[in-house]
């Protein structure tokens, strides 16, 4: 087994879940908390999973980034709402040769924190995991888990498969969590929209699951219409993404047990939506390039109002 040690920012829905796997195989895994602290100091983390559940009872947990030793390996899993507070949390944390991994949904980020610890130190990964955080210290993991990883490199040019990422993809695997590795982030991020923008975006507008969305012809339509309209976005940014995988994405959601998506929760709870890294920032680098994407820019002005109406009003 190898001595990484990581560090987990933001122990919720997806670092709580991977963070208490990488534990459970014996690595050193320091986690960051925030309104849980005191809790799982006492309690531990339990993980609730259809791989198996179980209670991480000893847990090295924190409350302020200084306390926590610098590791190989910074796990950035707070929602992007959060990501203001990156120049605080991740200089203490990470070692001199270390790597921060960016487990969030959305584009942009990478340069965001490349500009706090340089870009060569920057992998992005895609979480393909459906899991929630259902109380204090309480994590259910609903389904899946597999993460896509690829290197950053300025601009998003493809960064290749190196050998820090297929360390860090070993360990997840030893774990039990699935790593693809992906020559080109910027297309994974890419094909990620092409699920989060529509499913997302159209689950707060319309107040709709996935299989609501799925089963009314109108709505269907526009999550079609949306998936095209990234597609388009991608092309502009030389990422080619083939309609085979666009059919994926519908049957694969057709399949799946009805979902409330992040962003609908995050409605629901009255959390900021995560509107500007899934939305706001393809949508920008579409327009950067010429393209327009009038459905995707309208979803943007619809969730930017219901945002701040659900943040300020009701
Ligand atoms: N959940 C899922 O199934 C999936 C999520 N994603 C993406 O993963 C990312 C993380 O989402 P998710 O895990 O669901 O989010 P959660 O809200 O479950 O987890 C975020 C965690 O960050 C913590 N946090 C907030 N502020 C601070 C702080 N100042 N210091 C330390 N910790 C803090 C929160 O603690 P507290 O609650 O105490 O504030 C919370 O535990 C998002 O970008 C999301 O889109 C991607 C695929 C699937
Ligand atoms: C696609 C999905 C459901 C998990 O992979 C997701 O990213 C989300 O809930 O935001």
């Amino acid at each position: 087994m190898s001595t990484r040690s990581y560090a987990i920012l933001g122990t919720g829905a997806i670092g709580g879940f991977y963070g208490a796997k990488l534990q459970q195989l014996g690595m050193d895994v320091h986690f960051l908390l925030h309104s849980d602290y005191e809790q799982v100091c006492r309690q531990g983390l339990l993980i609730e999973s259809p791989m198996g559940s179980f209670t991480l009872s000893a847990v090295k947990a924190y409350h302020h980034p200084e306390q926590i030793p610098a590791c190989d390996v910074v796990i950035v899993a707070l929602k992007t709402t959060k990501n203001y507070l990156l120049p605080q949390l991740l200089p203490p944390v990470l070692k001199d040769d270390g790597v921060v991994v960016i487990l969030q949904n959305g584009l942009g980020i990478e340069p965001q924190v490349a500009e706090i610890v340089n870009s060569k130190r920057v992998i992005g990964g895609l979480c393909f995991i459906c899991s929630n955080k259902v109380g204090k210290g309480h994590i259910r993991h609903l389904d899946y888990g597999m993460i896509t990883m690829g290197e950053y490199q300025d601009d998003y040019q493809p960064g290749g498969i190196t050998p820090r990422m297929q360390q860090i993809a070993e360990d997840f695997n030893n774990a039990g969590i699935p790593v693809e590795l992906s020559e080109n982030l910027l297309l994974a991020r890419w094909k990620k929209l092409v699920w989060n923008i529509p499913y997302n975006g159209l689950s707060v507008v319309l107040n709709a699951k996935t299989d609501e969305l799925m089963n009314a012809p109108d709505s269907r339509i526009l999550v079609e219409e949306i998936m095209q309209e990234v597609v388009r976005g991608a092309k502009g940014n030389h990422c080619k993404i083939s309609q085979q995988f666009v059919q994926k994405m519908l049957n694969h959601t057709e399949k799946m047990k009805p979902y409330l998506t992040s962003m609908k929760l995050d409605y629901n709870e009255k959390r900021p939506l995560e509107i500007e890294a899934i939305i706001g920032n393809p949508l920008r680098m579409a327009t950067e390039k010429g393209i327009d994407l009038p459905h995707i820019a309208m979803l943007y002005r619809q969730l930017k109002f219901l945002d701040y109406q659900n943040l300020n009003f009701h």
